[in-house]
């Protein structure tokens, strides 16, 4: 991508409609503004909206958000273009010409595609264009959805080495609990590293239009910051707002880059590739993988599901199930079946296999 000042700014179905649905345009109008002030110092400008739903469902004829996912997707299909429009109205009055893509999971998960999407969007950024980014509604199915645009958003953002990603959203950052729900609920200002008690703090959607909730939001900093992105998740209400956002006195809470950020490699494999089985772990080899930065050695595998092959990308759990990171597996699904808990030695004896290991370190990465 062709400059390091880009900035990758996701914006929630909340911010953008009312919960009786339809497009808040006054706001989309306000956004539009705020964006193209800093466009217009030379910063590259990516959008990430969601909205489409929200936008639509009414038009359709539904009288609440739908659930179902086809009917989401009808909703979508009417919703997306009025979305557009609008943003184009809006960014127009700034003489910025803006651009749609619309990016399935399934598009991340292959090299070409993904491959594609980022040429297009360095040509977009090259002409000053603002690239608006959301999911293909229309045609993502159940299990290869993002559901929510927070994940999405992540993964644009490392997709174009983003210097910044900010997630806006109704909460003026990440508290100790859901203010909605827990008055005393305290705001966190920074958090150095994401860990599973940070996770924990965060619960789902609080509004009727919004689907992630401040979980999905964490998860997109944990991608985002993996990548070495710095990640803003707040709320942007008044001008002035998102500039003091991008220049680190937003209101909301700030996420460092984590100290162990992944290449690009394997970036694809934690957060872009579909893993197609999974694979349990005794305490051992979890912390052979997690601390002692080991290769997975048949002996600590205590379980697996899915029917995977050699070469396939697969997910690792820990005996209570949480998932610890993904990685390539050297064996199939039933070689796994044949090895499990069995020494070097003992499997030299049985099965004729190219790599001992389950999964070599070079091919693992971890998600904790
Ligand atoms: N620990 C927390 N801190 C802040 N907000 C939280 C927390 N846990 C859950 N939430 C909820 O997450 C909501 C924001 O997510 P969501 O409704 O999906 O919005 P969006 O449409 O902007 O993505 C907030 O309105 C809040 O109620
Ligand atoms: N792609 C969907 C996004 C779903 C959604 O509501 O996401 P979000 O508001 O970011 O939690 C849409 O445009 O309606």
């Amino acid at each position: 991508m062709p400059d390091n000042n880009l900035i990758v700014v996701k914006i929630g179905s909340s911010s953008l409609t009312s919960e009786e649905g339809g497009l808040n345009r006054e706001r989309i109008a306000f956004f539009a503004e705020e964006l193209a002030s800093l466009h217009a110092e030379g910063r590259g400008v990516v959008l990430v909206t969601s909205g489409a739903v929200a936008a639509g469902f009414r038009q359709i004829g539904y009288n609440a958000r739908p659930k179902a996912l086809h009917e989401k997707q009808a909703a979508a299909a009417v919703g997306q273009a009025l979305l557009m429009q609008a943003y184009q109205e809006a960014f127009g009055r700034h003489g910025i010409v803006a651009a749609q893509l619309l990016l399935t999971r399934a598009d991340f998960s292959n090299r070409k595609r993904i491959n594609n999407a980022m040429m297009t969007m360095e040509e977009l950024l090259r002409l000053r264009t603002v690239p608006i980014i959301n999911e293909n509604d229309t045609v993502s199915t159940g299990e290869l959805k993002f559901g929510d645009n927070d994940n999405l958003s992540a993964l644009v953002a490392n997709m174009c080495k983003a210097e910044q990603l900010i997630i806006i959203t109704d909460m003026d950052g990440l508290y100790t609990d859901d203010p909605r729900r827990n008055p005393e609920a305290v705001k966190i200002d920074r958090v150095d590293q994401i860990t599973g008690d940070i996770v924990r703090l965060a619960g789902g959607a609080g509004s009727s239009v919004g689907t992630g909730g401040m979980r999905s939001k964490i998860e997109a900093a944990r991608i985002a910051t993996r990548g070495g992105i710095r990640t803003f998740i707040g709320r942007v209400l008044d001008a002035g707002d998102l500039r003091l956002a991008a220049e680190g006195c937003g209101k909301g809470t700030y996420f460092d880059t984590a100290l162990n950020s992944l290449p690009m490699k394997k970036q694809w494999l934690g957060f872009h590739s579909l893993p197609q089985g999974s694979i349990t772990v005794d305490a051992g080899a979890e912390r052979a993988l997690l601390i002692g930065g080991k290769s997975l050695l048949p002996v600590g595998v205590t379980g697996l599901d899915g029917d995977f092959h050699p070469g396939d990308v697969v997910e690792v759990r820990n005996a209570e199930g949480e998932t610890i990171g993904r990685g390539v597996v050297n064996y199939a699904a039933w070689q796994v079946k044949a090895v499990a808990g069995l020494s070097t030695d003992e499997i030299r004896d049985r099965i004729d296999v190219h790599r001992i290991e389950v999964i070599h370190r070079d091919e693992w990465v971890s998600l904790r």
